[in-house]
């Protein structure tokens, strides 16, 4: 399978160059960056630190996306819909991995996805696709006195907030509680709040360093507290997902997946 790698000189970027080198049955077909990137130009395969793969990367990300069979996009919103647009207008598969998206660019995803198949998950590590069933099932189990929290912390990079892992967490507690995660939500407190309400699910958010990412959710009740936790050491995880579930699309209907159904989960 030929994959596209838009946003190749990124954090995930460089990863997902060196993931699909050493992926059997997938190859790099293109790459490219935004126009004025100072990666433009360069070898994407040297840009990752791997050996050259002749592939240089362009600012014309369209022409990468016509050149494979799938794109794999961790950018930034507005490009993500950009290259969505792009990927179903040429009939090319997507894997998308951004996050921070708002309703509208969300709905734009949706749409794209009527023509094409695409796989969109905040989070590709298979231990967090394993947390989010086990927080759906535990505040199935609990009632409204455990009061759940999702505690993420990031890297001083991350530019969006809670992080989609965490709020994907989030919207698996509210589903275990059979409630809309947007009726209960607290993304986040400050000055004179008053006491919490009962049901309330709350994110709090730590920036710092080149932490990976690590989330934990609590479920505090008065005399006792579960805490799930995930903690990711490399960035390794998120691009093995992806281009396992760049694979997977192949010969797929149009349609929007998630890494559930990738997993079989
Ligand atoms: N789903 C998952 O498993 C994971 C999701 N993510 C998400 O992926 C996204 C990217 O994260 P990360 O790699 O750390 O971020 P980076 O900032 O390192 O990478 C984003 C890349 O996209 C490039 N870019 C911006 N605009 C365009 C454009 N128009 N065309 C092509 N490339 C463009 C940026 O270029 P420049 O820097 O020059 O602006 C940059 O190289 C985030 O939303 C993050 O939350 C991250 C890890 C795992
Ligand atoms: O920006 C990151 O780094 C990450 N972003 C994703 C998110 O917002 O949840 C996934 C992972 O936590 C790393």
């Amino acid at each position: 399978m030929k994959i596209a790698v838009v946003g190749a000189s990124g954090r995930m970027g460089q990863m997902l160059v060196r993931q699909i080198a050493r992926t059997e049955g997938v190859s790099l077909a293109a790459a490219s960056e935004r126009p004025g990137s100072k990666a433009l130009g360069k070898d994407a395969g040297e840009v990752a630190g791997i050996e050259a793969n002749g592939v240089l990367i362009g600012d014309d990300s369209a022409a990468a996306i016509a050149a494979a069979q799938c794109v794999i996009d961790f950018t930034v919103p507005e490009a993500t819909v950009a290259h969505a647009k792009v990927a179903s207008d040429k009939g090319v598969a997507m894997v998308i991995g951004t996050t921070g998206l708002d309703p509208i660019q969300t709905k734009l995803i949706h749409d794209a996805a009527k023509k094409v198949p695409i796989m969109w998950a905040a989070n590709m590590a298979l231990g967090v696709n394993i947390l989010l069933a086990l927080v759906e099932k535990t505040a199935a189990m609990l009632d409204p006195s455990y009061d759940i929290e999702v505690l993420e912390m990031h890297h001083r990079h991350k530019i969006d907030a809670p992080s989609g892992t965490a709020l994907a967490l989030g919207r698996a507690a509210a589903a275990g509680r059979k409630v809309q995660l947007e009726e209960v939500w607290r993304k986040s407190r400050d000055g004179h709040t008053g006491a919490r309400p009962t049901g309330e699910i709350g994110f709090a958010t730590l920036r710092g360093g080149e932490e990976v990412g690590v989330h934990t959710v609590y479920f505090a009740a008065a005399g006792e507290r579960l805490e799930l936790n995930h903690r990711s050491f490399s960035r390794e995880t998120y691009a093995a997902g992806a281009v396992k579930s760049a694979k997977w699309l192949e010969g797929r209907k149009p349609g929007l997946y998630g890494m559930k159904d990738v997993l079989g989960l």
